[in-house]
């Protein structure tokens, strides 16, 4: 198990966002945090990585309390990618070097460029490498940040909203490299999606949140109609194409 969530509370000093958060994510796992505008998706990933601090309740990541490790530590075992990314005046290559910090000690290591320069090109990013970050389109400084995380070789990739900036062929292709390396390197996901139909094809755990609760989570089980209905109102049939489960609304 790589990550262990239980009790989770949090509340901002205006609101209570969630209580009772329970679950826990394995080594190849893909979870999709879905829910309403507002319900705490991304407050939740930000609990889970200690940008914010829990009222109540525990993570553990590979059994230790995130609390007690160093930021460093938690570095090496989380990748993050926040749902707003600013598009600083630094080069794609050097934002994605940074993601190496954790693992260098006094200069930057043959293997930290290898490594940087092997994610740059598994993101079709290998052309940006020497461009600023704030001449990028929004969708190209969402996946510079992505292959950031990626360069951290983390045990845990937690990525607020990763499409919503890219257009089709980038969403496709964003979801089907996250999905590949978790199952190469059997690390795992954590991915806020409002799409339910990128969602069905990413994941395979589903965590619906509802009114400050889980309201059901699991397997493909859980994104039934009812469900979807309860979560969102509004009313949905699934539908198979090509083997593949389609949410349509009516
Ligand atoms: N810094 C803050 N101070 C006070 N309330 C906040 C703060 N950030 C978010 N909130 C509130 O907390 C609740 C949860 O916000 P959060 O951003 O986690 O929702 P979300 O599910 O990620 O939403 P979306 O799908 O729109 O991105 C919302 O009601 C939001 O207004």
């Amino acid at each position: 198990m790589i990550l262990h969530v239980r009790g989770l509370e949090f509340r901002y000093p205006s609101h209570f966002v969630f209580q009772d958060i329970d679950f826990s994510v394995d080594q190849g796992d893909c979870l999709a945090v879905l829910g309403t505008n507002g319900v705490g998706k991304s407050t939740l990933l930000k609990c889970l990585n200690r940008v914010l601090k829990p009222r109540g309740g525990a993570v553990c990541i590979h059994q230790d309390e995130i609390s007690h490790l160093s930021r460093v530590e938690l570095a090496k075992r989380v990748g993050y990618v926040a749902q707003k990314q600013e598009g600083t005046r630094c080069t794609v290559f050097d934002t994605v070097l940074m993601g190496r910090k954790p693992y260098i000690k006094w200069d930057v290591s043959p293997g930290d460029l290898e490594i940087t320069r092997r994610v740059l090109n598994t993101l079709e990013l290998g052309d940006y490498a020497l461009r600023y970050l704030d001449e990028l389109s929004g969708g190209e400084v969402q996946k510079v940040w992505i292959a950031r995380a990626l360069a951290q070789e983390p045990d845990l990739l937690m990525l607020d909203e990763p499409t919503s900036n890219l257009d089709l062929k980038n969403q496709l292709e964003v979801i089907n490299i996250i999905k590949t390396v978790v199952k190469k390197q059997q690390i795992a996901a954590i991915v806020t999606m409002h799409d339910l139909n990128l969602a069905l094809r990413f994941a395979n755990k589903f965590l619906l949140l509802k009114e400050g609760k889980i309201f059901a989570i699991g397997g493909l089980e859980v994104m039934t109609p009812e469900n979807i209905e309860n979560v969102y109102s509004v009313p949905v049939v699934i539908r198979k194409y090509q083997d593949r489960p389609v949410v349509v609304p009516l």
